[in-house]
């Protein structure tokens, strides 16, 4: 008999709801779940989207359900949580976020789930990192979208700059998913040429010194969106989406996700965004690039700045209870 891939998402707020609509309409996985503190939004969203399976690309079974129905899930995937207001940084939700994260964990886990999970929740890194803790899976098993959405913004961006189609651009953002990130120009290409070449190219039309401002508001676009509309779901839900599929297809698929360092470019004990190859049984590799050296400073600054942040939650919080911190 066919595997019947199941995928429980907890939140069904403006990321999570926005993920369950463009997971149906992809046709990605058989079976989706969806759980969140407000059962009201989560069953009236169940609802609508069984409405919608008339026009979508295959029968799926979409119900609202609770943490039981996490035990023969594939994959969980977690959106739940704060969002930033106007003006705040992702790292300002992180011990309001790492409370709710405590215990959604601790319930999936409780329903005899063995299989991935997939965060969202901002700050991705950090609480990608508290994922794994409070779970005991495996590393691989913990994936953070990472820096997904902000390398699909700087493709976007550059195919803007380039005129060039979107997926024939291609570029990673690495590092924290906010404000310390970094554009990995050195392997940077836009159909089959380096970026530096294609400026080189046509010398009347770009400029090496417009790569800063395209990044920065490739960097700053969060605040943009949030300042406009309160806050940004459809890019990263359809980021979500292309990983599920990375995951349930074993795609070996790269994409910049946010994995666990194990002395990968001189880091460990950490997640943060990197490229890395993702299949069924989720990272399967960290793609170590070779970053000239003002990359490499900007990762290593990053990588610093998360781990600074989150000494506090993993001391004075998470394991209060639990004087090893390791489960
Ligand atoms: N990684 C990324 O690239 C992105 C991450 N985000 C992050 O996604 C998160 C969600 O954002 P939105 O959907 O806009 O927020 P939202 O407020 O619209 O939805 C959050 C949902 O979480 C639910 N929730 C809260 N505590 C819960 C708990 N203990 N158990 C179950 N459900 C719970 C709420 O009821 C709500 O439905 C935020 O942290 C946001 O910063 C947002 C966009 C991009
Ligand atoms: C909110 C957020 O993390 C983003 O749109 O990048």
């Amino acid at each position: 008999m066919e595997h019947v891939n199941r995928v429980a998402l907890i939140g069904t707020g403006a990321v999570g709801s926005s993920y369950a609509f463009a997971l149906l309409n992809q046709g990605v996985a058989d079976e989706l779940v969806m759980i969140d503190l407000n059962k009201e939004k989560s069953e009236g969203d169940a609802m609508d989207l069984n409405h919608g399976l008339a026009f979508a690309p295959a029968n799926k079974k979409i119900w609202f359900g609770d943490y039981a129905d996490c035990e023969s899930a594939d994959l969980v995937v977690i959106t739940a949580g704060a969002n930033q207001k106007p003006g705040e940084t992702r790292l300002d939700l992180l011990e309001k976020n790492t409370a709710i994260f405590k215990s959604i964990v601790d319930s999936v886990m409780k329903s005899g789930f063995d299989g991935i999970f997939l965060v969202a929740t901002n700050p991705v890194d950090i609480l990608t990192y508290m994922t794994w803790k409070f779970s005991g899976l495996p590393t691989e098993r913990v994936i953070g979208s990472g820096t997904i959405l902000d390398t699909a913004r700087l493709r976007f961006k550059l195919s803007e700059y380039f005129n060039i189609d979107t997926r024939n651009v291609h570029a990673y953002i690495m590092g924290e998913h906010g404000d310390s990130e970094l554009p990995v120009w050195s392997h940077a290409n836009v159909a089959g040429r380096s970026v530096f070449d294609r400026i080189k190219d046509h010398p009347h039309l770009y400029d090496v010194k417009d790569l800063e401002g395209i990044f920065e508001q490739v960097r700053d676009a969060a605040y943009h969106i949030i300042e406009r509309k309160g806050a940004t779901h459809y890019g990263i839900a359809m980021g979500l989406v292309r990983l599920t599929k990375a995951i349930l297809h074993n795609e070996n698929a790269v994409l910049t996700v946010s994995g666990y360092l194990q002395g990968q470019y001189g880091m460990a004990d950490l997640y943060i965004g990197v490229p890395a190859i993702v299949n069924r049984k989720g990272i399967q590799e960290i793609i170590e690039l070779n970053l000239d050296q003002d990359e490499r400073d900007k990762f290593h600054a990053s990588a610093s700045l998360l781990k600074e942040a989150m000494e506090p939650v993993i001391h004075n919080n998470v394991y209060k209870d639990d004087d090893s911190g390791e489960k």
